[in-house]
């Protein structure tokens, strides 16, 4: 049997909803969801198989313009537009609520010229809307979809293959439509050998991903600005008698926000753990005993040394 494997790469703005698109896709919950913008901040990479044909799906931070903002940022945007180098395919995600912005015609355009193999436009959150205003948003991103790839021809080459109608409806709610979308995606995978087992799902220790469930809670209790400066360390991991041991850290960049993550006699940081507990339970099918604790690191964000060893975060360009 030829066997089929090729790297797929999610990008669009912040709160597209890639994030989702790849729990969905993957039919489990791996990267952090939150209905505020660049939640995710690393390149996470999540293996879905299927009969001859495995995907391995890309989630990337949102590309966002970064002048102006910590360090962090800059290194997230790099991140992401590092994976266009490996991919195969790239899903560009639209939110249909929002329709297009200017910064999709920049990183579309990016694309267009400079990304020499396959391209999907999708336009996510369909069910958020009634029917009529689908096909507006539908329309909105093809007419202007349209302009830009046109005024790209007319003055140099576009080096994409486009793959399917542009853009293709999606909801991340629906899961038949992400089961026909996931066999035409697998479907679209370059010929070559499996780069991990039938049944890995990512490439990421379970540390991490228990790092992101607990961060998920954080993005989730906190108001808007916070959440941005912390970082979750896992210290203790450790597996005994049917229960999962973890301790971890949430590194603030401020004492301010120390006060602000512990609350009103430790409130706050007790909800942030009973919640995060209970999703980390259902994710390692466990019984789970978690401790928090919260460390003041001043300017982390701004540091390469400690983006690396607080957030996992390196600069792609930096890399040996
Ligand atoms: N109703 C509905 N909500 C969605 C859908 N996809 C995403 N969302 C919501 O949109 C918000 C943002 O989704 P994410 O998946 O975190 O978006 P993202 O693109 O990964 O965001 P960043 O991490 O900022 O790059 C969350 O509140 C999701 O629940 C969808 O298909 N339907």
């Amino acid at each position: 049997m030829i066997k089929k494997c090729g790297y797929v790469a999610l990008l669009g703005r912040p709160n597209a909803g890639k994030s989702t698109f790849l729990n969905a896709f993957l039919g489990a919950k791996l990267a952090v969801v939150s209905n505020k913008p660049q939640t995710t901040r690393n390149k996470i990479l999540g293996v879905s198989t299927e009969g001859n044909s495995q995907a391995l799906l890309l989630d990337t931070p949102g590309i966002h313009k970064s002048q102006g903002l910590p360090k962090m940022n800059q290194v997230m945007n790099k991140v992401a537009w590092s994976v266009l180098s490996d991919a195969d395919l790239v899903c560009y995600l639209i939110d249909v609520t929002q329709g297009w912005s200017e910064d999709d015609a920049l990183w579309l355009e990016g694309i267009l010229k400079k990304f020499d193999k396959k391209l999907l436009v999708l336009a996510t959150k369909t069910d958020k809307v009634k029917i009529e205003e689908v096909e507006h948003g539908r329309l909105n991103i093809v007419n202007r979809f349209q302009n830009l790839f046109e005024g790209i021809k007319a003055s140099s080459e576009i080096k994409c293959q486009l793959i399917g109608e542009v853009p293709q409806l999606i909801s991340s709610k629906r899961p038949e439509e992400i089961s026909s979308l996931r066999q035409f995606i697998l479907s679209q995978m370059p010929e070559g050998e499996w780069l991990f087992g039938e049944d890995d799902l990512t490439d990421r220790p379970q540390r991490f991903v228990c790092a992101e469930i607990i961060r998920e809670q954080i993005f989730r209790q906190l108001g808007q600005e916070l959440p941005y400066k912390i970082a979750v360390v896992i210290d203790i991991f450790e597996h005994k008698n049917n229960v999962t041991n973890i301790s971890a850290t949430i590194i603030v960049d401020r004492d301010s926000q120390k006060g602000i993550v512990i609350g009103k006699r430790g409130s706050r940081l007790k909800s942030i753990g009973t919640d995060a507990r209970i999703s980390l339970e259902r994710h390692l099918e466990k019984k789970v005993f978690l401790e928090l604790f919260v460390k003041v690191k001043p300017g982390w964000t701004e540091n390469l040394n400690m983006l690396s060893e607080y957030a996992d975060l390196q600069d792609p360009n930096d890399a040996n």
